[in-house]
């Protein structure tokens, strides 16, 4: 019966045509479609001895944020931030071209997958997001990442509040005509409730897509919108892991000592901190479960795995590269054990802010008081890593305002103000965490840093005595249990002091440079005594 409601529902969108409909697939479903002799190209799946597919997913193995644009309209032209860095605008002319290319490939498409499923914890807040698609690893990967309905929620699901219809077989010929970046596209129309793809096959454009709508709701209603990850201990303390990709929020909340809320994207209400998301997209480059347990083992039926090197016995090579850098596994958050169902808890009291120094400056901790808190937050400095975004293939320094800039439909100081705020009237504490690079030349290795997160969370680094980093103007602790001895003071990793007083100065320079895009307001002045001092 459902069936025939969606058809109709379908053709009411555009998607005509005879084709078979599959709805809400179970993961039988899905595996035996992946697994199907009948798939061609970048529609196979191969099973591993993990027990998980393995699939590869074409020219794309990262978001192409170049080719990212929202409709500019009359709901969006006074709300959505148009920096010329991120929401890149489009018309509403140009976006029903691409629609219409859409909706042609899905209408003469043999078979379709239409998933509904939910983009928030509480029905107060959450999305009902239905995605179409025609490749079953597509279909997978939302099953995994977004809130599955029980039968009942799925019975009574009502009208979706927005559509996802991915295109990705097909590419936009008039994109030179139309100033648009390619023939590919991933475009969001906040009038009709409808996000498009078309060209690429990465599934993180339907999951940070729906991240950016999030990002645009919740901020207008008051509450914090957050690319955070967060766990929770045995007392209710909820901590959160903020950070741009590849800097440890999927690996360090999975803590076998905390129970996991979230990985990626988590909202913040009058009841507390919530996920957006049903399950976690952890990368798997180098991957080994001596160094990741929980995440090695959630890698079995039912998780996906992304681009990585498999043989023809189906064993994995998580060392290869070859593909990307950016392997990834997506399973449904149930593969990790220690979680809270439904994902949410409490109001957060420790904010970790994590940043992969690729210029070996940053201290492994420090300690953020209120307006460090808020002026770091602004800055986001980190680097991008390698394979997250098309292009970027060596870490790159970046200042991305609330560690996630490339997610932000608002402007950055709507999420400091909620964020703040939210800190402030719950008394949490931040702490700035370098995840990345020393004057060793090296990673600061996992072990130091969870002994890091460890100290964070009990108390013990307020508890140590302390110094200043100058240049930086950051307070550190002296020593820590279980910390390597000697890497706390970033300087005492270089040969010279001078080396990292150099890169320092350097690094200071670009903080200031940057903050100044916040300073036509009298709170940012205000904030510049919390930055780098030169
Ligand atoms: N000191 C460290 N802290 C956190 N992660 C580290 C560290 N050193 C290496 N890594 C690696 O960096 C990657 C972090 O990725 P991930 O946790 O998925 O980031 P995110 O969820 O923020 O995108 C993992 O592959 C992890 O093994
Ligand atoms: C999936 C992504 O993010 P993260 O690495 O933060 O999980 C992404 O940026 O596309
Ligand atoms: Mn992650």
């Amino acid at each position: 019966m459902k069936n025939i409601k969606i058809i109709q529902e379908l053709h009411d969108l555009g998607i005509t045509g005879y084709h078979e409909v599959v709805y809400n697939p179970t993961y039988e479903e899905l595996f035996k479609a992946e697994i199907s002799a009948k798939n061609k190209g970048f529609e196979k799946g191969a099973l591993t001895e993990s027990g998980a597919v393995a699939v590869k997913t074409g020219i794309f193995t990262g978001r192409s944020p170049k080719d990212r644009y929202i409709v500019k309209d009359d709901v969006t032209k006074d709300t959505i931030c148009w920096d010329g860095k991120v929401n890149f605008p489009t018309t509403p002319e140009i976006f029903k071209s691409c629609k219409e290319l859409v909706l042609e490939q899905l209408s003469t498409s043999k078979k379709l997958y239409v998933v509904d499923a939910f983009c928030g914890t509480n029905p107060d807040t959450r999305l009902k997001v239905r995605f179409v698609m025609e490749v079953a690893w597509q279909a997978h990967f939302v099953t995994n990442m977004f809130i599955r309905p029980s039968l009942y929620e799925l019975e009574n699901f009502g009208t979706p509040d927005f559509i996802v219809m991915n295109g990705s077989k097909t590419v936009n010929p008039d994109w030179q005509a139309q100033g648009l970046n390619s023939e590919n596209f991933v475009m969001f129309n906040l009038t009709e409730r409808i996000q498009i793809i078309g060209g690429t096959w990465y599934g993180g454009e339907m999951k940070k897509g729906m991240f950016a709508m999030m990002n645009y709701y919740l901020p207008l209603r008051g509450m914090a919108s957050m690319h955070c990850s967060a766990n929770v201990g045995e007392e209710g303390d909820v901590a959160l892991f903020f950070g741009l990709s590849g800097t440890g929020k999927t690996t360090l909340s999975a803590d076998p000592k905390r129970y996991l809320i979230g990985d990626d994207e988590h909202g913040w209400d009058d009841n507390g901190v919530f996920n957006y998301e049903g399950g976690c997209y952890a990368k798997v480059i180098d991957l080994t479960e001596e160094k990741e347990p929980d995440i090695f083992r959630a890698i079995k039926r039912d998780a996906l795995l992304e681009n990585v090197v498999v043989n023809e016995y189906g064993e994995i090579d998580y060392k290869d590269n070859s593909i990307t850098e950016n392997t990834r596994v997506s399973y449904p958050i149930y593969h990790i054990n220690k979680i809270v169902l439904p994902s949410k808890a409490g109001h957060a009291k420790k904010i970790v802010y994590l940043s992969a120094d690729a210029f070996g400056v940053l201290p492994p901790v420090s300690i953020l008081n209120e307006d460090q808190a808020q002026y770091h937050f602004l800055c986001g400095y980190t680097s991008k890593l390698a394979g997250t975004e098309r292009g970027i293939t060596e870490p790159q320094p970046s200042f991305s305002p609330a560690f996630g800039e490339a997610f932000l439909t608002l402007h950055p100081t709507m999420y400091s103000k909620t964020l703040i705020g939210k800190m402030k009237e719950h008394g949490a504490k931040a702490y700035l965490v370098n995840t990345g690079w020393n004057g060793t030349g090296k990673r600061i290795s996992l072990k130091d840093t969870r002994a890091i997160i460890d100290a964070i969370i009990d108390g013990s680094v307020d508890e140590a005595e302390r110094t200043i980093v100058p240049i930086m103007n950051l307070e550190i602790p002296k020593s820590l249990a279980n910390v390597t001895e000697g890497i706390l003071d970033p300087r005492a990793t270089y040969a010279n002091v001078s080396d990292w007083e150099t890169k320092a100065k350097d690094l200071a320079g670009r903080y200031i440079k940057n903050f100044e895009q916040y300073c036509n307001t009298e709170e940012g002045n205000r904030l510049v005594a919390a930055g780098p001092q030169l």
